[in-house]
């Protein structure tokens, strides 16, 4: 059995500086042809076609609930996650001081080509012809070398709020997790790093990949013909995002009939948490949740907008494969993805974005 981190397996697929180095936002008056999309995308005018479900984890039908949502939409908006507002608060506010320093200090916790956190453009880019309209900063685990860099004495405060965040978004993700299965009929046995939970957590070989991402679209000139981030599917279980309030941006794609898709906006509900089906749960449930196809748009009150993403998975070195349902036992139910570890995955989704999951289709 391997010992790697998610850290290590995205080391193998280093990227050119050019695509790591955001914009200096705050000293473009206009925007530039590098950051023009066609206006074919369509990005600025949604349709509406009905609104996100919202569960309450409190709900007694939360599993049925949440199991239609992740197979209708691939995503839910989520009430009585017990979440403190306060936290939540407090983290926004850190990413407002963290994006809000000049730019050359920004820098100085850039992101390195072979390295999975700090500052910098999203891993996306490669596969578009223009930027977006956006910067992140990406925690694994403790953020104190790249806070220490940003700021070498007032780090403390962002470190302090970063980690409380990140240990409560994982016992949350994990329950959360623990209902999703339940409303496929899926054993928690099934998943080995599910089941001792208080025994692996210091173990990194059965610890589950987690990453915070903290979000900013800056106040946009033209907001008409800038993409805040691109078409994508987040690619571990499932992600939980919180929204800065009263300012929308983020869509997702719905299919609408024959007609093909339509984007559908997902606003800032208040106390509610975004949750997103990835990638690793779409080849779990064998296709029955779907990895949900996701924007954000520039918002047109030309206030910057921040969101706070937090990845969950399974350990690195776990064998993802489609899993049965207890009812399903005895029944002959063909396998639509092959297993791939999740280092693999992270490799083949670096390498081919939203070709990945066609590429491990049976
Ligand atoms: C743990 C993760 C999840 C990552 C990669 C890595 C660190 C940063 C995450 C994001 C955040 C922004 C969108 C995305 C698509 C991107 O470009 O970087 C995400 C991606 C993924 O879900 O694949
Ligand atoms: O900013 C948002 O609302 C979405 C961010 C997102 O999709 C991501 O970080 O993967
Ligand atoms: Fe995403």
């Amino acid at each position: 059995m391997g010992t790697t981190t998610l850290s290590e397996a995205y080391r193998d697929h280093p990227l050119h500086l050019r695509h790591i180095i955001p914009l200096d936002f705050g000293s473009t008056p206009t925007v530039p042809e590098s950051h023009v999309w066609p206006h074919s995308d369509g990005f600025s005018s949604a349709d509406i076609s009905g609104d996100l479900p919202v569960v309450d984890m409190r709900d007694p039908d939360a599993a049925e609930l949440m199991g239609r949502a992740c197979e209708t939409w691939g995503a839910f908006q989520l009430m009585g996650h017990g979440i403190p507002m306060k936290l939540i608060e407090e983290v926004e506010l850190e990413a407002r001081r963290l994006f809000g320093l000049p730019a050359e200090q920004k820098l100085k916790a850039l992101r390195s080509p072979g390295g999975a956190t700090g500052y910098g453009v999203a891993r996306i880019t490669p596969f578009f012809t223009k930027y977006m309209w956006h910067e992140g900063f990406t925690i694994m685990g403790s953020p104190i070398d790249h806070a220490r860099e940003l700021w070498p004495h007032g780090y403390q405060q962002f470190c302090e709020t970063m980690e409380s965040y990140q240990k409560q978004m994982k016992l949350l993700a994990d329950d959360v997790m623990r209902i999703m299965l339940k409303s496929l009929n899926i054993s928690e046995q099934e998943l080995s790093w599910l089941a001792n939970k208080n025994l692996n957590q210091y173990h990194t070989t059965t610890a589950p990949c987690t990453a915070l991402q903290l979000n900013s679209y800056p106040s946009c000139p033209d907001p008409n013909r800038a993409m805040g981030l691109a078409p994508h599917t987040d690619t571990f279980l499932l992600t939980v995002l919180h929204q800065t309030a009263h300012i929308d941006g983020l869509q997702i794609s719905k299919e609408a009939g024959p007609t093909g898709s339509t984007w559908v906006p997902v606003r800032p509900a208040n106390g509610a948490l975004v949750v997103n089906v990835g990638d690793l749960f779409q080849i779990l449930s064998n296709g029955r949740f779907t990895s949900v196809v996701h924007r954000v748009v520039v918002n047109q009150t030309r206030r910057q907008r921040f969101s706070v993403a937090y990845f969950y998975g399974p350990p690195a070195d776990f064998a993802v494969s489609p899993l049965l349902s207890s009812g399903q036992q005895d029944q002959v139910v063909v396998p639509r993805y092959r297993s791939v570890t999740v280092k693999e995955y992270v490799g083949i989704k670096a390498k081919n974005l939203d070709k990945a999951l066609s590429l491990i289709k049976i």
